[in-house]
């Protein structure tokens, strides 16, 4: 099939990777270099100290005729009105995908009437070296529920079995992203001011109960069905990834915007409609936002 993805970040250079094996990929980049760039030297693919080249067709998107069956958003939470703005760019696509952390672009999504919808959370570890060469760094899976409409062509994929990049379909949109939501929520913003690995949360008493502090503040405003299994899990992700430092820290560290709007932003605008106060995200909230601004603005 053939299958757009927009977006030449980490994630949209590893679902290439993955899918220009059996599928006729077209990867649209914001950059006309990147995409002249990976025309012309193809795609590095990295993975357990390996790297394999990988051809591909790449173009920009703005302007772009798209006439793929599939297509997959991978532009970060906060690029994604740029994305949402220029529908009519995808008056020939039966399917699009959307794979953000958080949950401040589901407002976005009805507004795309004629395409089947799916929203999908990223278990995967990837990291972009340079805009042709990504990492694979954490296997994990790609989890795919529909918004609206069928599963369209994206069925296909759960079926294929790809090695090491398995999708799963599940049935309730809301909750695999609540289930995403939850971890970044708490991890997220933790370790980014706090300037420590996901490890760190686990390992440090007063940590923990931050965490526990913040994760009772998440539970009053979120459909959480099974609040031991949701922080059980949100403690599983620590513990798997704790070597890691989280994407929001990264972020903070190099000086990029972070997707805290999309994060904390949407659960403080959940309190916010069903009157409830929430202090400790707020103060986290803020925190980020004032570290977002000083690193940008004095560093
Ligand atoms: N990286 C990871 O391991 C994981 C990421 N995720 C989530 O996946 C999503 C994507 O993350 P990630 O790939 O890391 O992010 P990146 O920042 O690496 O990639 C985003 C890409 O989107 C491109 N982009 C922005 N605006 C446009 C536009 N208008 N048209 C076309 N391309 C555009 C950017 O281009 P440019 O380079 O020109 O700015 C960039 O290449 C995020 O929501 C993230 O939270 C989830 C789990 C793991
Ligand atoms: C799962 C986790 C917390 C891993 O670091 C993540 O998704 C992130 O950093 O954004």
């Amino acid at each position: 099939m053939k299958i757009g993805i927009i977006g030449g970040g980490a994630i949209g250079l590893l679902l290439a990777a993955y899918l220009s094996d059996e599928h006729k990929v077209t990867v649209y980049t914001r950059r006309s270099i990147q995409a002249q760039r990976l025309m012309r030297e193809g795609l590095r693919f990295v993975k357990r100290g390996e790297t394999k080249r990988i051809s591909l067709q790449a173009m920009p998107f703005t302007n772009a005729h798209i006439h793929d069956d599939l297509v997959f958003v991978t532009v970060k939470q906060y690029d994604i009105a740029a994305i949402i703005h220029r529908q009519n760019q995808f008056d020939h696509v039966e399917t699009v995908v959307f794979l953000q952390n958080g949950m401040g672009h589901v407002k976005w999504l009805s507004s795309f009437t004629k395409q089947n919808v799916i929203v999908g959370t990223v278990e995967h570890g990837a990291l972009k070296h340079d805009d042709h060469t990504v990492e694979h760094t954490g296997i994990g899976k790609i989890v795919l529920a529909s918004f609206h409409g069928t599963f369209g062509q994206a069925a296909m994929l759960a079926k294929e079995n790809i090695h090491d990049f398995p999708f799963e379909i599940a049935s309730d949109w809301e909750s695999v992203l609540v289930k995403k939501l939850t971890v970044n929520a708490v991890i997220n913003p933790l370790t980014a001011l706090l300037r420590v690995k996901n490890g760190e949360l686990l390992k440090v008493k007063p940590y923990y109960e931050m965490m526990t502090l913040l994760f009772s503040e998440l539970k009053q405003v979120l459909p959480i069905e099974d609040e031991q299994a949701a922080w059980n899990h949100i403690v599983n992700v620590c513990e798997k990834t704790a070597d890691n430092y989280s994407s929001m820290f990264m972020d903070i560290s190099q000086r990029r915007k972070t997707e805290i709007d999309a994060i904390l932003g949407y659960v403080l605008e959940k309190g916010k409609e069903l009157g409830v106060a929430l202090p400790i995200s707020r103060f986290l909230f803020a925190a980020i936002k004032g570290m977002e601004e000083g690193g940008a603005k004095h560093g």
